[in-house]
């Protein structure tokens, strides 16, 4: 074992003449917390498509503890171990918190439509050991109280947090989160980051990040991968991304704030 649940090797995506991802090589170490950064379209979600099977690459390699994943159906990558969070909020909003998390654990339920429709023995056990998995989830990341309330009443910060369960009750490996901390203010921010520790400390689960907040990044992450049109243009620990120039001119090249990446002045990373 390498030591890296994940190695994405030479991965490119071409969309007709653009290419969004270039040839991008970034190993994450098991029980990690890492991030991936970058200018505003530099390919950040294109390579979260790409490792979760929305899109195939054009070419190269992503494998999960040792497992080829190009090619399969995103649905498999959940099973492989996979699960991640979207940029915008995608809860079903007529559901309650319990049961958007029921639908997320739907990968890892063992009954068959033909079970449900028969409502077998292992049917009633699935839907047990799902309520069972959602309570336990909500728990953790601290919505036990709104187990029962519709997702759209939720507070925002809550509504992310509700995602984050909903993608850990499919007791993934790994999880991807994109821009987590979006729209959220810096109370909520403070929070999502010790759920973020507590997510790789007490469930052993790998976390990679797209996020925008780079005090968040900066704080949270044992390494950062920096893209910038499609290419990896950085790689490393906090302070060195942060003091590399090829980073610092990615930036500032669009006219963005020097200095600090603070969230105020933060350019949209
Ligand atoms: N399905 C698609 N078809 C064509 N072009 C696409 C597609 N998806 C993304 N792109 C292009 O690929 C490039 C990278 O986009 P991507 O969304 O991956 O960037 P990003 O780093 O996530 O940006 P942001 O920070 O704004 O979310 C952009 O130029 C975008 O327009």
């Amino acid at each position: 074992m390498s030591g890296n649940i994940l190695e994405v090797t030479g991965v490119t995506k071409v969309f007709g003449g653009l290419t969004a991802v270039n040839d991008v090589t970034m190993n994450i170490p098991e029980r990690s917390i890492i991030s991936v950064i970058g200018p505003n379209g530099a390919g950040k979600t294109t390579f979260f498509n790409m490792i979760t099977g929305i899109y195939e690459p054009t070419s190269g390699s992503i494998r999960l503890a040792g497992r080829e994943l190009v090619g399969l159906r995103p649905d498999q990558v959940t099973e492989a171990g996979i699960a991640r969070t979207f940029q915008n909020i995608r809860l079903f909003s007529s559901m309650t918190s319990e049961e958007n998390i029921m639908v997320g654990r739907h990968s890892r339920l063992k009954s068959t439509f033909v079970d449900a429709m028969l409502r077998t023995k292992r049917f009633h056990q699935s839907e047990q050991e799902a309520t069972d998995a959602a309570r336990i989830m909500l728990d953790f990341v601290g919505l036990g109280r709104w187990r029962n309330e519709l997702a759209t009443n939720l507070p925002y910060g809550d509504q992310r947090k509700l995602e984050i369960a909903r993608a850990l009750a499919t007791t993934p490996k790994l999880i991807l989160l994109d821009e987590p901390a979006a729209g959220m203010n810096p109370r909520e921010t403070e929070d999502l980051k010790a759920l973020i520790r507590r997510i790789r400390d007490e469930l052993g689960v790998t976390v990679c990040l797209i996020e925008h907040d780079m005090r968040l990044v900066m704080t949270l992450s044992e390494s950062i991968t920096v893209l910038d049109y499609g290419s990896k243009i950085s790689e490393g620990l906090p302070h060195q991304v942060r003091n590399d120039p090829r980073v610092m001119e990615a930036y500032l090249g669009r006219g963005a704030a020097a200095g600090e990446y603070g969230k105020e002045e933060r350019p949209h990373v």
